[in-house]
């Protein structure tokens, strides 16, 4: 078999006495999606900033396509910073041309412009795009030396929800392409669309990590059913076979058997029209494996 395009061997991050990332191993095939999925402070950048080589490491071992990184492994990646600053007085389509400058190996400029939808913006300046035309050019620039591995960090943070879902489109059409990419988000959604293996991180740890089938199956799949904290009429007994999660948002029951876990609601005086039944997802999973909601 190959060796893996990354292998992550006990990393470790300080800030002083911040311990950032406290021993973190992962390996990633070739052609694959990686989410790392955590909350804010989580120390996903930390973890892709190591990587990237931009953050040097307390310890650990890091190796592309089985090596250390050296010269392959800078002419071989593409990175997509969380933030960048742009010129401004730069058109987009000028940008594109100077960065793909600065490299031996170049994607063609038309395909660049075409997979990141840029057409109808190359001639605007940079300082007069939109947050989701600027994620695009970005997403542009990371790909401008054609390369085999692409690191997102949090590429859909800020956006609107339909500029985020325009992005998404374009990152499975990267993927489809063949690419390796690794992608670090706080969105759930995001993680569950694109990632075909995702690392839950919290605090400077993996806690889980699986694809998305694997994760639910693992730690509890099943439905949920939500409902405000008013909605029942009765209290809720103490020996209520089923878990119950309560919070500002009202109260959510994990069921293996929701026709029962409906009729027991219903015997409560539950108000049928505000109660939600959906699948168990990973913010679910993520909540309780930490106790902690997924975004702030
Ligand atoms: N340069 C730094 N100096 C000191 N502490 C830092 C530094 N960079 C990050 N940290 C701390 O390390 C921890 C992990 O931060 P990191 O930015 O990696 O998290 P994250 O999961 O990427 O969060 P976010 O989703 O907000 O980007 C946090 O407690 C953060 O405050």
């Amino acid at each position: 078999m190959s060796s893996p395009v990354l292998e992550v061997r006990n990393l470790v991050k300080n800030f002083g006495s911040v311990e950032a990332v406290r021993g973190i191993d992962f390996s990633i095939p070739s052609g694959i999606c990686f989410g790392l999925l955590g909350p804010n402070g989580a120390g996903k950048t930390t973890t892709i900033e190591m990587i990237e080589g931009i953050l040097t490491p307390t310890s650990g071992e890091i190796l592309y396509k089985g090596r250390p990184r050296g010269r392959a492994f800078r002419e071989e990646v593409g990175i997509q910073l969380q933030s960048t600053e742009l010129l401004l007085l730069q058109t987009v389509l000028e940008t594109l041309e100077v960065f793909r400058s600065l490299y031996h190996r170049r994607a063609p400029l038309d395909e660049l412009i075409r997979i990141c939808q840029l057409q109808d913006i190359l001639d605007k300046d940079n300082a007069k795009i939109s947050g989701g035309q600027k994620q695009r050019l970005l997403l542009a620039m990371a790909l401008a030396n054609d390369p085999d591995l692409i690191f997102l960090d949090e590429p859909t943070t800020g956006l609107d929800p339909q500029a985020r879902r325009h992005l998404w489109d374009i990152v499975g059409g990267i993927k489809r392409s063949g690419k390796t990419l690794v992608l670090t988000t706080h969105y759930m959604e995001e993680a569950e669309i694109l990632c075909d293996v995702i690392a839950i991180v919290d605090a400077g740890r993996i806690i889980a990590m699986g694809t998305p089938q694997e994760l639910l199956k693992t730690y509890g799949d099943g439905t949920v059913i939500t409902l405000a904290t008013d909605a029942l009429k009765d209290r809720i007994p103490d020996d209520f076979p089923w878990t119950l999660r309560r919070s500002e948002a009202g109260i959510a029951i994990h069921t293996d058997h929701p026709g029962e876990t409906l009729k027991a609601l219903v015997a409560m005086g539950a108000d049928m029209n505000r109660l939600l039944v959906r699948a168990y997802n990973l913010e679910d999973l993520f909540i309780e494996l930490t106790g902690r909601e997924l975004r702030p």
